[in-house]
């Protein structure tokens, strides 16, 4: 890591809660006897972010992401600890937080725009195209109390990034404009990436996550319990909500590690890897096969392949479910499905049984590699649910797909093979 633009030493937060509203005013007037209850939002948290990193922060609702947000801002202060930031921070908070409803969308903008920094001149210099981003047209000059969500957060975050920030902090705020608008503010969260922008993203949504960050943290609680990629931040997430919304938490066991010998895991990096496990099943193999059953590790796109899937039940099961998902190579999901939502039905397996799945589809997917994660769960419900998670391991193989010399060329990600009409319009 080079320069650091954010260093956190011992931060702690901690908030007082009143059970009533009273309570706070009879504190106030009666000073001494506190009536409040202790809340401790962050808990000794150290953090170093560096000078151009993209750091997704991740974690489940009240885990104290925003708190965080908020202290590394200045809107608030931490309990405890030491904060250190370089540079001109620009943060998207709560919605429109920096608002006055009063006011309208210009006199907000030379509002917003003098608390972070700028000059007047340099708001009227840069206001034509923060109208312009924002495009809201003319409620510009019509107070802010009058806009829906999306133009509250359309002109925020025009405001937010016209300032060219050295920190620019997003707090879920992509999650509400409609999807042209979340292009644009992505375009221009990547043209601040590279001119060496500093930013912190808060999402509950991992794919803006693996698009656009560096490195993540998750947060369980008040402590950050992992700084590492992406990828592996988000696996773990998933696999603690997995534990948690288990009907029997305490039978899964989430493992950083390579598992066992006898199901080698695919790991290029030093990255640990995530897994949920019961002592119930165990996986045995997972192998690409191609059409004639032989094993294979390269598919040229388009063609068929399988994905073979050795399970060993070591306890007796009604109905259980099999599933695979594909990954590319940052952990984004290209695809995932299982017996259940198939509509195939594995039937009562009786302990000490192994079963052999396969999955057989053609893959349309671009040059490049893939992993296959594999699920097993019991009991599917519903449209795709289960009771019970059994095991969820990422990484058990990889996909390599070539590319296909004899097709006509084509980008993106999945080849939808399109055939094309042409009509032609008489002359009018
Ligand atoms: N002003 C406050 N007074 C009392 N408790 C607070 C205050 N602000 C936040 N909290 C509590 O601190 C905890 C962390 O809140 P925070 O908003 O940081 O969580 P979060 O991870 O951002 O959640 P979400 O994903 O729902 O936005 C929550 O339990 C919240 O209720």
């Amino acid at each position: 890591m080079g320069e650091m633009a954010i260093s956190l030493k011992n931060v702690s937060k901690c908030f007082k809660r009143y059970d009533r509203p009273v309570d706070r005013l009879k504190e106030l007037l009666l000073p001494g006897r506190s009536r409040a209850t202790e809340f401790w939002a962050l808990q000794n948290i150290s953090l170093e972010i560096g000078q151009g990193e993209t750091l997704g922060i991740v974690g489940q609702n009240g885990a104290g992401k925003s708190t965080l947000l908020q202290i590394i801002a200045g809107t608030l202060t931490p309990t405890t600890g030491t904060v250190e930031v370089k540079g001109r921070i620009s943060a998207l908070l709560e919605l429109g937080s920096g608002f006055n409803p009063e006011f309208t969308g210009r006199q907000n903008v030379f509002f917003n725009g003098r608390l972070l920094g700028l000059s007047r001149a340099e708001i009227e210099d840069r206001f034509d195209d923060i109208a312009k981003f924002a495009d809201i047209g003319d409620f510009i000059n019509h107070p802010v109390k009058t806009y829906s969500t999306g133009m509250f957060i359309r002109l925020a975050f025009a405001v937010a990034v016209s300032s060219d920030p050295d920190i620019l902090i997003v707090d879920e705020a992509l999650a509400v404009g409609d999807i042209y608008f979340q292009q644009k503010c992505f375009e221009r969260i990547r043209k601040l990436q590279n001119s060496g922008t500093t930013l912190l993203f808060v999402s509950h949504d991992p794919t803006s996550v693996y698009k656009l960050c560096d490195s993540a943290i998750l947060f369980e609680s008040g402590n950050v319990i992992l700084k590492s990629t992406p990828r592996q931040v988000l696996d773990l997430y998933e696999a603690n909500l997995l534990k948690r919304s288990d009907t029997r938490p305490d039978a899964l066991e989430i493992q950083t590690s390579p598992l066992s010998a006898s199901l080698e895991l695919i790991n290029d990096s030093s990255e640990e890897e995530v897994a949920v496990v019961t002592p119930e099943v165990k996986i045995q193999s997972v192998k690409l096969l191609d059409a004639d059953d032989r094993p294979t590790e390269s598919i040229v796109s388009g063609q068929f392949v399988q994905v073979s899937i050795n399970i060993l039940f070591l306890q007796a099961f009604d109905d259980p479910i099999v599933g695979f998902k594909i990954r590319d190579k940052t952990g984004a999901t290209i695809f995932v499905d299982h017996t259940f939502n198939m509509d195939q039905h594995i039937g009562q397996v009786s302990k000490n049984t192994s079963i052999n799945v396969r999955f057989q589809f053609q893959v349309p997917l671009s040059e490049g590699e893939y992993t296959v994660t594999i699920g097993i769960a019991d009991s599917g419900y519903g449209e795709g649910q289960f009771e019970r998670a059994l095991a969820y391991v990422h990484n058990t193989a990889v996909l390599k797909i070539l590319c296909d010399k004899e097709a006509s060329r084509w980008g993106g990600i999945v080849n939808l093979n399109p055939t094309v009409k042409i009509y032609r319009q008489a002359h009018v």
